[in-house]
């Protein structure tokens, strides 16, 4: 057995040119083992980010560059593979381009024609034909199956393929062709997709990204708190619609309710510059990228102070409705001095940023002005009567859950709500008591409830429990002590803006109370393939932090898709891959653009690097294959331990 030392610096040799392109501390395994069983993704946190969400599924986070390594290694350069890489990602518009210098598109049809066939029959080898056939594309269905199974009967196979592409070309169907064979290997790399919540808010796209999960093959959803906030405006939770609206106003993406959705919100506009013209709304800027257009800046700035007020105030009357949710606290309104511009938080007193409040009586803070309660029913009948979010949101419901056990995981966006002592949190809701997955039942069957009760209270108080979901400290989808929103706007102070997590952040690494909540959903903390797997949380990955949490049984994996996110964690977002040899976990480097993506062809944008492999255990002792990747593993812990303490850095 060569010693370490010799067999480190044999795998730093072969490593070297792939960690230093990748020029962080990645290492980018050159081929994922696929076997038999299916390959799932997990992606979480997308928050919008339609442009960068869609790259990511068309390279199959990575596996559509893995599967062309694997066809074609080193016959091909790596420019010849990155370009067939793009033609698979954007058929329509890499043809397009090519088209620009290409003097012999027949051609270039014939050799990229060959190329995109051996990577489809690559791709499809790990399936069976039927599997393949549920697989192919409307059109060219029976072609596409012909050229990728080899069917043994043929005996000269060589002209025989050759005569049925020749014909695709001269017919002038090539182009269709690609983009059909393109569209099947971008399916076969992934069996099944898991979405762990928050597709909406802070990106500009989420009901692009809804229509593709829309017509996406395999898939189910993790609702996330904002995706739950989403629901409650969709069945009319004006708390739930003020918050969605405000949200949107934060992030300059009112557009997406005015045009993603035909929500008309002229009637908010024209009051926000009624009451708040002449107010700076300082308070209220923008949030992310800086809008040029002064005047709609303005505003938008006007809009989100408006529904700000009228959302605390909304908040308020649920909260005194709804006395079993503990929100108390939180009706804040009726807490600040009108006269001296202060509110007083746990018997402190703190100046207010902005004091003007137009519309607020201080006798009857939480009332609605008749104009505002004239907008918010206009806006709720929009919410409600929007075909399009309606559509959405029954997807969500249908394809959707509030956690899921797959395949021995356990999946759920944010946490299990915790006491001190890392006992599951008995949490009453409607004077009856939950705890654990008992409350994750009751609050999904409440959910379901907002939507289709007939009977009028169980549907009111389901749709208040999907703003309870939105921001109550026992909602497993916040565990958080408090959503800080107003004192996050009114304040300065940074000790009113904090909000303490759930003790389940603390007991996340210990492997006791993770092996009680395995138990509580009926898994086995003992065996080698069971994990939980969260989102919401960003991973400070740039700070070191990991995603792999106790022992590569907990996965937390927001890496950051929100580019709001993205100077916390440092990339953009993770994909984790679970096939038979286990959990890989790729990391995606910040995405430009589609055009950029196309333009430059670069890995960086379209490469997912692998961060690491959590290996089972079992079957790595159980196959020579596993034991060799076993050795590999060893190695590659090795290197990168040496790497991140800085001693492969003087090698590099
Ligand atoms: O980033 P913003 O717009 O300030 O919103 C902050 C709010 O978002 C939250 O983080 C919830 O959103 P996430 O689920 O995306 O974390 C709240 O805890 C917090 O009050
Ligand atoms: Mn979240």
């Amino acid at each position: 057995m060569r010693n370490l030392e010799e067999r480190y610096l044999d795998r730093l040799s072969d490593l070297y040119p792939t960690i230093a392109a990748a020029s962080t501390e990645i290492i980018n395994l050159q081929a994922i083992l696929n076997l038999p069983k299916g390959t799932e993704h997990f992606i979480t946190d997308v928050h919008g980010e339609y442009e960068a969400f869609s790259h990511v599924l068309k390279n199959g986070s990575g596996s559509v560059r893995r599967k062309i390594n694997d066809v074609f290694g080193n016959t091909l350069s790596s420019r010849d593979k990155q370009s067939l890489a793009t033609l698979i990602y954007y058929p329509k518009d890499k043809i397009a381009q090519v088209k620009k210098t290409e003097s012999n598109m027949e051609d270039w049809y014939k050799i990229n024609l060959y190329r995109l066939i051996e990577v489809s029959k690559r791709a499809a080898s790990k399936y069976t034909r039927s599997k393949v056939r549920k697989a192919l594309p409307k059109d060219f269905a029976y072609v596409i199956e012909e050229l990728i199974t080899e069917r043994s009967e043929i005996n000269d196979k060589e002209s025989y393929y050759n005569e049925i592409i020749m014909t695709i070309i001269r017919i002038g169907r090539a182009e269709e062709f690609i983009i059909a064979i393109s569209s099947l290997i971008q399916r076969l790399v992934v069996d099944h997709l898991h979405i762990v919540g928050d597709i909406y808010d802070r990106g500009p796209g989420p009901h692009i990204i809804m229509d593709k999960l829309m017509s996406y093959h395999s898939l189910d959803i993790q609702w996330g708190n904002h995706d739950v906030v989403w629901m409650g405006a969709a069945a009319g939770q004006l708390a739930c619609i003020a918050n969605v609206i405000r949200i949107c106003a934060r992030y300059g993406n009112l557009d997406i309710l005015e045009d993603g959705y035909g929500i008309n919100l002229l009637p908010l506009a024209t009051f926000a510059l009624q009451v708040y013209g002449d107010d700076p709304c300082d308070c209220f800027k923008l949030k992310g990228s800086d809008n040029p257009n002064r005047a709609e800046m303005e505003l938008n700035m006007r809009m989100h102070k408006a529904i700000s007020i009228i959302q605390f105030k909304i908040e308020g009357q649920t909260i005194r409705r709804q006395p079993g949710f503990g929100l108390e606290e939180r009706a804040l309104l009726h807490r600040i001095d009108y006269e001296k511009g202060t509110i007083t938080l746990d018997g402190k007193e703190y100046k207010l940023l902005d004091t003007n409040f137009p519309t607020i009586d201080p006798k009857n803070p939480y009332q609605l002005s008749a104009d505002e309660e004239d907008v918010m029913e206009r806006l709720e009948r929009a919410f409600t009567g929007c075909e399009k979010l309606q559509e959405h949101m029954h997807f969500l419901l249908s394809k959707g859950s509030l956690y899921k056990v797959y395949n021995n995981n356990l999946l759920y966006h944010g946490c299990v709500p915790l006491n001190e002592d890392g006992t599951l949190k008995e949490v009453t809701l409607f004077s009856k008591k939950f705890k654990g997955k008992s409350l994750y039942d009751a609050l999904e069957r409440y959910v379901r409830k907002g939507f289709f009760a007939v009977n009028r209270e169980d549907c009111e108080n389901g749709k208040d429990i999907m703003w309870y979901i939105w921001l109550n400290p026992n909602s497993p989808l916040f565990g958080k002590d408090k959503m800080a929103t107003f004192e996050r706007y009114f304040l300065a102070e940074k000790e009113t803006h904090t909000e303490v997590k759930n003790p389940y952040y603390q007991y996340i690494e210990n492997e006791k109370v993770i092996a009680s909540i395995m138990k509580e959903f009926g898994l086995d903390f003992e065996s080698d393939d069971t994990h939980i797997i969260n989102g919401h949380v960003p991973v400070k990955r740039k700070n070191g932090e990991s995603p792999v949490k106790c022992n590569g049984k907990v996965m937390v994996i927001d890496g950051g898709f929100s580019k709001a996110y993205q100077r916390e964690t440092g990339i953009a977002g993770y994909t984790l891959i679970y096939n038979s040899y286990g959990l890989l976990l790729v990391a995606h480097e910040p995405f430009e653009s589609t055009e950029s993506a196309i333009e430059k062809e670069s890995d960086i944008h379209s490469e997912s690097m692998v961060i690491r492999r959590v290996v089972q255990r079992s079957l790595v002792e159980n196959t020579d294959v596993g034991k060799e990747l076993k050795e590999q593993i060893a190695d590659l812990e090795v290197l990168l331990a040496a790497y991140r303490s800085g001693e492969l850095k003087e090698k590099l």
